[in-house]
């Protein structure tokens, strides 16, 4: 059965990029392939374009720009709101595209779904509290005043992992503080991001506010990078690429917002309910398949409690389902791709090789292609690879530590700051912990910490930046003061 056949409604599922308000092939007609990471299975193609397509989307979103900034931030919002009702009404159709393409359980795709929306309501509201300032004046024949204004086009990159919420967090700010935007999704999961510009579109949201550009990510990037009408260029991916797309922003002097890698420590002390524990590290730990850059990377667990949180751990890990996002009940979905299955077998083969214990997993499933055994070594130390690079795949190294400095000194000992997260019962010790942890978010007590109220953002190489929360929208806005004489 086809996916189209299979959706409410089979308009959501889109082979063209949407320029302009109009959808468009790629101008030499090139098309990218898009595959189902369980299977391999073709489920479509989208057009490969490159950078005139994507410099027409800039020049439509500098056209539409005057328009929508001078709508009020209540006149955004109203659209704003069709959009995110929209998404809501036609959730079960983009979480079954998303599951196609991205591979994640489907009620994972759904909660993915409601997340996604979510930038968009709480933005819409956001939009309107953008205020400025009256200033006290050194001089009493001057007022100073701040006001806030749109940054102006705005540009997104975005990644497979979150091919719907990542998104929304960068287009919601954008329209609400008065920005037209041109996105890029990742080429694995182009089909999330055009399904939900159908139902912009269908939202009313205006020709050229929202563009959404499929293709090749270098010429894409190159010229929202290096074209000066856009302002603003907003990133989730790899620090890598990251570190990049700075670079080429900086001859034009952009703003940047960038969500790089993550090395997310998870510290279990002495005094911390060890089933609590468990339960924040599955869900830290092994959300979408471990392919999160919040993802915890390394535990660290009190020599005290070690053996106890271990092997609870390894019990909670056999009872994980791997299977097709479709199939009922699963709770571990496929990789990506094979790089990124092989990234994980390279980590696990150098533990092994190093001394590790593989206590569950440590191999590819049973069923091939992108699927990875949800797996927990113990006796991981900082030599293994998995202790500095980005696993991004469903493995849990355990380490040991015996005393508070050292593993605070463990957890910083790296050139990421995004995500970290303890347990521990003792007020006086969480309040140490926190201030001493190098990351730009902390989770005490638990595995989760995204949603819409939160700034999302890390410190150090994992980024600049936050998204998401009242924070969020101050990255797509300029201060401009006025010194008003008498
Ligand atoms: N912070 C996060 O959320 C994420 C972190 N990662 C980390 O990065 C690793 C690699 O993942 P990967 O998908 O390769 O991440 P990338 O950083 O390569 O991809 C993220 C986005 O950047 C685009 N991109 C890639 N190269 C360029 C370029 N030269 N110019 C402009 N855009 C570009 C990609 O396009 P296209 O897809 O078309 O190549 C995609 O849209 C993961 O294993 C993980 O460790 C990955 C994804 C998300
Ligand atoms: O950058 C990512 O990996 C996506 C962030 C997921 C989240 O919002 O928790």
């Amino acid at each position: 059965m086809s996916l189209q056949s299979e959706l409410n409604d089979p308009a959501l599922l889109r082979h063209h990029g949407f320029i302009d308000g109009a959808w468009q092939d790629a101008d030499d007609h090139t098309t990218l392939a898009v595959h189902d990471p369980a299977s391999g299975a073709l489920l479509g193609t989208v057009p490969r374009m490159g950078t005139a397509e994507t410099r027409r989307a800039i020049e439509a979103a500098q056209r539409a720009w005057p328009a929508w900034r001078a709508k009020t931030a209540k006149e955004r919002a109203a659209l704003m709101r069709r959009w995110f009702d929209l998404m809501i009404a036609h959730a079960d159709d983009l979480a079954r595209i998303l599951t196609a393409e991205q591979g994640k359980p489907l009620a994972e795709a759904k909660g993915e779904i409601v997340y996604a929306a979510s930038f968009i309501e709480w933005f819409a509201e956001e939009g309107k509290r953008v205020s400025g300032d009256t200033l006290a004046s050194p001089s009493a024949d001057k007022r100073p005043i701040v006001v806030k204004e749109p940054i102006g086009v705005c540009a997104a990159i975005t990644p497979w992992n979150f091919p719907a919420a990542m998104i929304t967090r960068k287009v919601g700010p954008a329209l609400a503080a008065g920005c037209p935007i041109v996105v890029k999704p990742a080429e694995a999961t182009p089909f999330s991001a055009l399904a939900m510009a159908v139902l912009a579109e269908r939202a009313g949201i205006p020709a050229g506010v929202l563009s959404v550009v499929t293709g090749d990510p270098q010429a894409i990037g190159a010229e929202m990078t290096g074209n000066p009408i856009v302002r603003k260029l907003s990133f989730t991916g790899s620090t890598a690429v990251g570190r990049l797309l700075m670079a080429q922003s900086a001859p034009t002097v952009k703003k940047v917002t960038l969500e790089l890698g993550g090395n997310a420590p998870f510290i279990v002390f002495e005094d911390a309910d060890l089933d609590a524990a468990v339960a924040g590290a599955i869900a830290s730990k092994y959300r979408n398949s471990g392919q999160t850059c919040v993802c915890t990377n390394r535990f660290y667990v009190h020599e005290a409690v070690h053996d106890a949180f271990t092997r609870k751990l390894a019990d909670a890990v056999r009872e994980l389902k791997v299977g097709l996002g479709t199939a009922p009940g699963v709770t571990v979905g496929p990789l990506i791709d094979a790089a990124a299955v092989s990234k994980v077998e390279r980590h696990v083969d150098d533990a092994r090789a190093k001394g590790a214990t593989i206590l569950v997993g440590g191999t590819r499933h049973a069923l091939g292609h992108g699927f990875f055994e949800p797996t927990v070594i113990a006796g991981a130390t900082h030599d293994m690879a998995l202790a500095s690079e980005e696993t991004f795949g469903p493995l849990a190294p355990v380490f040991r530590f015996s005393n508070d400095d050292e593993v605070v000194q463990f957890a910083n000992a790296t050139e990421f700051g995004l995500a970290a997260y303890f347990y521990s019962r003792d007020v006086g010790r969480i309040w140490r912990i926190a201030d001493a942890l190098e990351y730009g978010m902390v989770g005490i007590n638990t595995g989760l910490l995204s949603n819409e109220v939160a700034p999302f953002g890390g410190i150090k190489q994992s980024g600049l930046g936050r998204e998401g929360s009242r924070y969020g929208i101050d990255d797509y806005v300029v201060i401009k003061y006025l010194c008003l004489a008498a």
